[in-house]
């Protein structure tokens, strides 16, 4: 099946040419860029010589839509909903690994991403491509918004205890940390080595673009109006988000409990790794996999639990995901082409 990636050249774009490179069924047919079109894939990353060559192209509606059967947006927010809903139109499906079709309500999306919005048809035909929660909805998808990385991480650590009535829907706090790749290829100050190597910074408090993502999520499937205390951190690697969620335990729910729990919620998720007790998992447990690891302690001093989840930001926070969906909506095994081990150390 030919597929397509527009923002070849971006570092989530780059991981679709890895992780696509392997797939049984997907076969890359085009790479699209907006400032290096007529140049090799091959000139701009060395490390992809013998293995993917093509040239990059413009991108044109009428040519994707004739040479293609799906088309992968990793471009910044803004750009996907000036093309998808034309593509839609001619038949062509699209995964979106940007912000742009995420947020159902076209006000939410101006008011944290400080742009305008993508056309109401497309919002409304948009399924949120949360892989493991809904699979009916994305089997049957013309436009995945893939979810962001931080979100990713944190609605499948937290979902499941929230919907069983474990946690106190008012007491959720996200402590959120990222590694660098997590900005895109563009260089600038937040990113300068001098200023993260040896260091460590908080961003965006309050105000980052994902609130509003994860708050609607957790609305969809609990049915809950919540308002969670979020915050981000830049730390100095290269790939790995670890969110470190903190909550209040409604009952008398013990560490044994959340993991008994999680382990039968997520019994048929393949990607989705529970620790036992007293493990807790690092980013390296899962650098360059699909895999998303959690853990948890509960505190019986405070009443309070911690969730500890970490995923790959470039995989199952962006390509991977995109992947998964891509299977889903084509019937495939989800694991097709993401079988990784991780990379360790
Ligand atoms: N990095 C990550 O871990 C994650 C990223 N995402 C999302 O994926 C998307 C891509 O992110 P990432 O790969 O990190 O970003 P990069 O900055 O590394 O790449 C962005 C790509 O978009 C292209 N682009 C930029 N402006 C335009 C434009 N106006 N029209 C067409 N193409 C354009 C760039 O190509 P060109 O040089 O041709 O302009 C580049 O290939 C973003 O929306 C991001 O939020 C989601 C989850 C995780
Ligand atoms: C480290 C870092 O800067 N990370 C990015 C997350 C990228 C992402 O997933 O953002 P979208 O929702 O726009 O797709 C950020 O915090 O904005």
């Amino acid at each position: 099946m030919k597929v397509g990636i527009v923002g070849a050249n971006g570092y989530s774009g780059l991981e679709l040419i890895r992780l696509l490179t392997n797939h049984p069924v997907a076969e890359i047919e085009m790479l699209i860029s907006h400032s290096t079109s007529g140049q090799s894939i091959k000139t701009i990353y060395p490390h992809l010589k013998d293995i993917c060559e093509m040239d990059l192209e413009d991108l044109t509606i009428d040519e994707v839509a004739g040479r293609v059967e799906l088309l992968f947006f990793a471009t910044p927010s803004g750009v996907s909903s000036h093309y998808i809903a034309s593509l839609i139109d001619k038949g062509i499906p699209c995964i979106d690994l940007s912000g742009d079709h995420r947020l159902l309500d076209p006000a939410t999306y101006q008011a944290w991403y400080h742009k305008e919005p993508a056309p109401i048809k497309a919002l409304n035909q948009a399924v949120y491509g949360l892989s493991e929660f809904f699979q009916t909805e994305i089997k049957d998808a013309q436009l995945i918004a893939n979810p962001g990385c931080y979100p990713t991480a944190t609605l499948l650590g937290i979902l499941p205890a929230l919907k069983k009535g474990f946690i106190n829907k008012d007491s959720i706090i996200i402590d959120a940390k990222s590694g660098l790749s997590g900005a895109g290829r563009g260089t600038s100050l937040m990113t300068h080595f001098a200023e993260t190597n040896d260091n460590l910074k908080a961003y965006n408090l309050g105000s980052h673009q994902h609130i509003p993502e994860i708050e609607q999520t957790l609305k969809k499937v609990t049915q809950l109006e919540t308002r969670v205390t979020f915050s981000t951190h830049l730390v100095p690697m290269t790939r790995g988000i670890m969110c470190t969620i903190y909550a209040k335990v409604m009952g008398s729910q013990t560490t044994e409990d959340f993991i008994k729990e999680y382990k039968t919620f997520y019994k048929n998720s393949p990607f989705v790794r529970i620790r036992e007790a007293g493990q807790w998992p690092t980013t390296k447990d899962v650098s360059g996999s699909n895999y998303c690891d959690i853990g948890f302690n509960v505190d019986e001093r405070t009443g309070q639990v911690t969730i500890v989840s970490v995923i790959d930001n470039l995989v199952k926070g962006a390509a991977g995901q995109a992947i998964q969906n891509f299977n889903l909506m084509n019937g495939l095994d989800q694991q097709m082409g993401l079988k990784q081990v991780p990379m360790y150390p």
